[in-house]
């Protein structure tokens, strides 16, 4: 059968038949957004509270969550400021319910019957809801599915950490056999969906072949990878040679970087800064840049805000004369047939998580 999927991400092909008594569940988590600008500050508690976000020593762990009040409080003002700027509040929760509706019936069309839940790290429908909708449901074999191509301690391994607590919490959910994907970055289909999406932005430029494509990762603080072992930087390098990979097969040799935006607070976070790289850019007389964001997959504020108006307000302000970005998978067909077949070719690996490879 192969390697699990816990230690690899899923790549071979299985032909898995669900029995005629199973019940199949996929959990898809992702961190969730504020809804509407009073939710702001509690989300922001919510994620500083979070022991994978704000890293503390042992010995200050009691100051967890005073830290986490007041550096919400601090950064409240400005991030309202931020969601006002794009409609009032997150869209992920929207977008991701209609990823989630899309991968069910993804799924049905390849004869596989799943009930498809929504569970978010810091904001509704929050992971303990949504496993307590698993167990009403008699769901009886699970794939869960996190929403970030590439492996973070910030993100997947937060999000995992808080599922396999509740599970291992519950007589009934320790039992239930599950498949955890833990990266789905390298998958063919998903390099396809990206290369596919670059492709067609480049395509909108007045001379495509000089256009300087831009990946730009969510940065995460480096001592997570010096210090901690996060894959996170490995896997991005990675993803981005396979995306350009595929878009030279298609006869696509553009110039191309990576840079980490996002970054919060003092500490020194992976380098280079999209910032930092844009004004280098404009300076070097790169005329055109599109902007590709990496680690997300659907619309949310560091696209639509953070991108979409302060990057593109800096580019063009440093020399860059044309902009362009592509948009985050969302519901693309072929991504989300793709995260079908990653559900289905994991079901072989489901135990129970007490004797999963944690
Ligand atoms: C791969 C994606 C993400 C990584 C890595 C990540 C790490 C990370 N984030 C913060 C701080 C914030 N994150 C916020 C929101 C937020 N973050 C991600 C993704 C990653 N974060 C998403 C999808 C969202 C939700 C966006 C939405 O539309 O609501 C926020 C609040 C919003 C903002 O200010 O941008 C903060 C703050 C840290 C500190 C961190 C690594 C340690
Ligand atoms: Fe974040
Ligand atoms: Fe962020």
């Amino acid at each position: 059968m192969g390697t699990p999927p816990c230690l690899t991400g899923v790549e071979e092909k299985s032909h898995y038949t669900l029995a005629a008594d199973e019940k199949l569940g996929v959990l898809l988590l992702n961190t969730g957004g504020p809804e509407t600008l009073n939710d702001v500050q509690p989300f922001l508690y919510n994620l500083f509270s979070d022991p994978d976000v704000i890293r503390l020593p042992r010995l200050f762990k009691f100051l967890q969550r005073p830290l986490a009040k007041l550096v919400s409080v601090f950064l409240a003002l400005r991030t309202k400021e931020r969601y006002a700027a794009i409609g009032g509040g997150s869209p992920l929760r929207r977008l991701t319910d209609e990823q989630a509706d899309a991968l069910r019936m993804a799924l049905e069309d390849k004869n596989v019957h799943a009930d498809v839940y929504v569970g978010m790290r810091y904001w509704y429908p929050f992971i303990e809801q949504a496993v307590q909708q698993i167990k009403r449901d008699g769901i009886t074999k699970l794939v869960v599915l996190p929403l970030f191509p590439q492996f973070s301690i910030s993100t997947t391994g937060s999000s995992i950490g808080v599922f396999r607590y509740i599970f291992r919490q519950d007589a009934y959910l320790s039992r239930l056999p599950v498949s955890v994907i833990l990266s789905w970055y390298q998958r063919h289909g998903y390099i396809k969906s990206m290369a596919d999406l670059i492709e067609t932005e480049l395509g909108k430029f007045g001379k495509p072949e000089e256009v300087m494509v831009l990946f730009s990762a969510h940065g995460v603080p480096i001592s997570y990878v010096e210090d901690a072992g996060d894959p996170y930087k490995d896997q991005m390098e990675e993803c981005i040679y396979l995306i350009t990979q595929e878009l030279k097969a298609r006869g696509i040799g553009n110039d191309h970087t990576l840079a980490y935006q996002s970054r919060v607070g003092p500490l020194q976070w992976l380098k280079p800064y999209t910032t930092e790289v844009l004004v280098e850019l404009g300076r070097k007389g790169v005329k055109s840049v599109l902007a590709v964001p990496i680690s997300f997959v659907s619309e949310h504020i560091e696209t639509l805000e953070e991108i979409d108006m302060g990057y593109k307000d800096l580019a063009l302000g440093s020399g860059i004369e044309n902009w362009g970005r592509v948009p985050a998978l969302g519901c693309t067909s072929s991504f989300i047939r793709d995260l079908a077949d990653a559900v289905v070719e994991a079901l072989p690996f489901a135990k129970a998580l007490e004797s999963d490879c944690a």
